[in-house]
């Protein structure tokens, strides 16, 4: 069902509260990494020229409800000003007497940040009195933040049902991208699937399964997998509590008809230390002692000719220990591999959009999601609450 969005809405001079996701990373003072910023562009934008008055709320990092210096907002506002080319007004608290002058001494068109609202301690406990609070700075709520529609927060889900509640264009975009993967992809439909750990993503892998001709499985979890097929990892990661979740996955794979395809070569290490011996193995030769830390040649080779095929692609998770030139090197040529062209490719997770950034192949995805963890859920096919308390369009 379709959400209503801030088209559907009248906002001129009204107090609009946006929650948005500016989950970003800092360096030295400054916004290291600004694509979550320019991706709210289009809302804010939108809001200010409707004059509205814009309120953005956000959280940064993980402070567990008390103030921390080092994850306040300011460099967020500095940064998103210069994008914005306009004044961003910023507060250094997200309720109370300051924040409540600083809203009403907005005029049309006025941009507000106030501070990372997991400084509240009732943020993460959707606490009534702080959704409250919130309601009562706006007219409308916006949530743009799809990074964030996975948890059920006050700024999230709390403030959104004391209000009329909307979809900003980055949600729009994300449900509207990502939910086509589900209900009507085009096909060959083929899944890259990767990361340190099977744990994370089981719900996604058997969700797939039934929808995808192929899933290309590398990084952390092919271990967990080749494992599962009587192979020896060596010191790999490998999650002994999962080989029969794994070898299930494989069983399943196989019912359903779709090819699971897994690495047949890897790249192995002594140790995971920079400058670290390493050498390409087939999987059946992994050393005593070794680890494997990215795919191999060959396996790049199958991956890429699964992905010549298809003309949908969803991927999540490096395929390797990308962090760490050389492990990197499969990541980035299954990134170049994308058949860009020919297929629509939606990439998801926040080192896996790292990985086809420095695979400089970023611009000519389809759509590269803000968000990891809401992505997967989506795909999982789970409930998003920060969407589901959104209004719905009226039929026809
Ligand atoms: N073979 C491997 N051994 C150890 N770590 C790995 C391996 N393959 C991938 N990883 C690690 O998995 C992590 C990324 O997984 P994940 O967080 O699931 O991806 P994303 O952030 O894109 O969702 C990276 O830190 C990467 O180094
Ligand atoms: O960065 C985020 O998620 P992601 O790393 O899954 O993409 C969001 O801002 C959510 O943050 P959280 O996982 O601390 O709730
Ligand atoms: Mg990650």
């Amino acid at each position: 069902m379709a959400k209503k969005t801030v088209r559907d809405i009248d906002v001129a001079g009204k107090r609009v509260l946006v929650r948005v996701d500016f989950n970003v990373p800092l360096k030295e003072g400054r916004v290291a990494e600004d694509a979550r910023l320019k991706a709210a562009l289009p809302t804010i934008r939108y809001l200010c020229e409707q004059g509205a008055r814009v309120i953005l709320v956000s959280h940064l990092g993980r402070p567990k409800g008390v103030p921390v210096d080092e994850l306040r907002l300011d460099p967020v506002a500095v940064r998103l000003g210069e994008l914005l080319q306009r004044p961003v007004h910023k507060v250094d608290a997200c309720t109370g007497p300051a924040v409540e002058a600083a809203v009403a001494a907005l005029g049309p068109g006025d941009v507000l940040l106030l501070e990372n609202i997991r400084f509240h301690p009732g943020e993460e406990k959707n606490d009534p009195e702080l959704a409250r609070q919130l309601a009562a700075l706006c007219d409308i709520y916006v949530n743009d933040a799809f990074g964030t529609v996975h948890r059920a927060h006050a700024s999230v889900v709390g403030v959104a049902a004391l209000r009329p509640a909307v979809a900003g264009f980055l949600l729009e975009r994300e449900l509207e991208v990502l939910g086509k993967l589900l209900s009507a992809p085009e096909h060959p439909f083929v899944v890259v699937i990767g990361g340190a750990k099977i744990s994370d993503k089981i719900g996604v892998l058997e969700n797939l399964l039934a929808r995808v001709e192929a899933m290309l499985v590398g990084g952390g979890m092919a271990n967990t997998f080749l494992a599962a097929q009587g192979h020896d990892m060596g010191l790999s990661l490998v999650e002994t509590d999962k080989l029969e979740v794994a070898a299930n996955l494989l069983a399943r794979a196989a019912g359903q008809g779709c090819r699971l395809v897994l690495p047949v070569d890897l790249v192995v290490a002594e140790s995971q230390v920079p400058g670290a011996v390493h050498r390409v193995v087939p999987v059946n030769a992994v050393p005593g002692g070794w680890m494997a830390l990215d795919i191999g040649p060959e396996t790049v080779k199958l991956f890429a000719a699964e992905l010549a095929r298809a003309r949908t692609v969803f991927w999540n998770g490096p395929l390797g220990y990308f962090e760490q030139p050389p492990f990197d090197a499969g990541t980035v040529a299954v990134a170049r591999a994308l058949p860009v062209a020919t297929a629509t490719t939606v990439v998801g997770g926040g080192d896996t959009v790292r990985a086809v950034k420095r695979a400089g192949i970023a611009d000519k995805i389809t759509h590269v999601s803000t968000g990891g963890g809401a992505s997967l859920k989506l795909l999982e096919g789970k409930e998003l609450p920060g969407v589901t308390v959104l209004q719905e369009k009226e039929e026809g």
